[in-house]
């Protein structure tokens, strides 16, 4: 998973939502450097395993599964990220499903695989930030949570997440410049190339989602404005 400090631009795939045939085409050949299959809503292992056997058909790089929940992980995909929420108000979200999944599964797991991502979510309309019942941390509290993502629990990813918004890149920049060794997504609310490009200033991976399937062709464009740097 070395090539991933390689990363610049990454889409997410929703599998609780319908993407034709074309356009799932389009964003594997869009030059993009992995796809990511997740979302908070609605995800079922039928979801899943409908659009992983669609992109195994025509995906050229990594396809990876971000987690989130227990019933809906499906064997197959290249890696599997999984959320560690660091400011939900609930211990769960951080670490007590991941403990729980650990204890009835640890033998059966391909640990290179599984790659844990500290999240921060950021935008308290969006599903996810609900979901896990988080609180709206401010830039110190943020700055801290980057501090813990790798000097306290040394993971490999800090998901600065906004999903569904488009965030502060100030905020971004101040995180990023705590970061030396852990990786910095960011995600939320890019829809234009424009944007890509002011986020990947400051991120070391940008993260497109929901603009797949509200402007397509902006969302592909997003590709060739981080590339271009
Ligand atoms: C079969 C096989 C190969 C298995 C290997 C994988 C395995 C068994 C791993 C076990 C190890 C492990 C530690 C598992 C823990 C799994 C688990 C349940 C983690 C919880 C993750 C979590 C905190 C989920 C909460 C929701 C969340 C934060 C989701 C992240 C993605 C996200 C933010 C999506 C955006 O959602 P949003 O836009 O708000 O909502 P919609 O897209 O739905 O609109
Ligand atoms: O859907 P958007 O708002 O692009 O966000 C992408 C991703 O960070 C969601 O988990
Ligand atoms: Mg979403």
């Amino acid at each position: 998973m070395n090539k991933m400090r390689e990363w610049k631009h990454v889409f997410k795939l929703d599998p609780a939502k319908e993407i034709s045939s074309d356009h799932l085409k389009g964003v594997c050949e869009s030059g993009t450097d992995a796809i990511i299959v997740g979302g908070t809503d609605n995800i079922t292992e039928d979801g899943i395993i409908n659009l992983q056997e669609r992109l195994d058909k025509v995906s050229t790089v990594p396809c990876i599964l971000e987690v989130s929940s227990m019933e809906a992980i499906t064997p197959g995909f290249d890696y599997y990220f999984i959320p560690m929420v660091l400011n939900s108000k609930e211990k769960k979200w951080m670490m007590d499903v991941h403990h729980q999944a650990i204890k009835e599964y640890k033998d059966f797991l391909h640990y290179p695989e599984m790659i844990f991502e500290g999240y921060c979510i950021l935008n308290e309309d969006s599903k996810a930030f609900q979901y896990t019942n988080s609180y709206l941390p401010d830039i110190h509290d943020t700055i801290a949570y980057a501090y813990m993502a790798e000097h306290v629990f040394h993971l490999p990813i800090f998901y600065v997440e906004y999903s569904g918004m488009y965030g502060d890149p100030t905020l971004v920049k101040q995180v990023k410049n705590q970061l030396n060794e852990t990786l910095l997504f960011y995600g939320g609310g890019i829809e234009t190339p424009s944007q890509a490009k002011e986020m990947k200033q400051h991120a070391d991976v940008i993260v497109v989602g929901n603009s797949i399937y509200t402007n397509y062709e902006q969302a592909i464009e997003t590709v060739r404005a981080v590339k271009e740097n």
